[in-house]
């Protein structure tokens, strides 16, 4: 294929900058604790400091990867599939979607949700950011909404963003796992006194599992 036409077919989401795939149990948030296959897609320009997988941003060290045979491996693994990034909605998921759904299993998404909502999901983790907020269609149709309180402002930003989700959307603070000694703390006393919230840990990071 010329470049260009590898260009056409990732635009279209036929193809997919694919950064790695793992079998784990989902660490984070209202799945925390099912075995789910994670896809990684790569590409992000959101840009949080704090960002655990940096190595995800730049799209063009990632090779296009076909969409059909991303489902197909992540078939045999698990029927819950997690599609992660990298910012996910960056590209079209309607066609890795479809083919997961094709074949069975239930779609997860993490998302930052600064781009449009593309693809079919069963879930939906919007972790919104400050530096490039989430799109209207995305918070409304969110069914976890996981902040990152990194510091004291994070808070603010959660009921912010608590505002524009629907009334099922479970709401969950997660401490910046470097700073997560120091916040904890913070969150605990946060929770109590509004306990709209829950709280959410980068389990898969005390179990020592991807
Ligand atoms: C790496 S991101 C990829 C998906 C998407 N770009 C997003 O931010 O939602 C996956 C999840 O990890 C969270 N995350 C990333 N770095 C983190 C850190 N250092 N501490 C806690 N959570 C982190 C993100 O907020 C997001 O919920
Ligand atoms: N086990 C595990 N759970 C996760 N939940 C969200 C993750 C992500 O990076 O999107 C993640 C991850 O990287 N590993
Ligand atoms: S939006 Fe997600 S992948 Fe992008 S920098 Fe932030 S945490 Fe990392
Ligand atoms: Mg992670």
């Amino acid at each position: 294929m010329t470049k260009e036409a590898i260009q056409s077919r990732v635009d279209l989401g036929e193809l997919l900058p694919l950064m790695e795939e793992f079998y784990t149990i989902q660490g984070e948030g209202y799945h925390k604790g099912t075995a789910a296959y994670f896809i990684r897609i790569g590409g992000c320009d959101v840009g949080c400091h704090w960002c655990d997988v940096k190595e995800s941003w730049d799209a063009a060290i990632h090779p296009p990867t076909e969409a059909v045979t991303i489902a197909d491996n992540a078939a045999k693994y698990s029927d819950t599939i997690v599609v992660t990034g990298g910012e996910p909605l960056m590209w079209d998921m309607q066609p890795l979607t479809s083919l997961l759904k094709e074949r069975g299993l239930k779609v997860h998404i993490e998302t930052s949700g600064a781009y449009d909502l593309s693809g079919e999901w069963d879930w939906i983790c919007l972790s919104p950011k400050k530096r490039m907020l989430p799109k209207e269609e995305v918070s409304q149709k969110a069914n976890e909404l996981k902040v990152i309180v990194y510091n004291k402002s994070d808070f603010a930003f959660a009921e912010a963003q608590a505002e524009k989700v629907s009334k099922d959307c479970i709401l969950y603070l997660q401490p910046e796992w470097s700073v997560r000694d120091k916040m904890i703390p913070l969150i605990v006393d946060y929770v109590m006194a509004n306990p709209k919230w829950k709280i959410s840990l980068q389990t898969h990071k005390y179990l020592n599992i991807p």
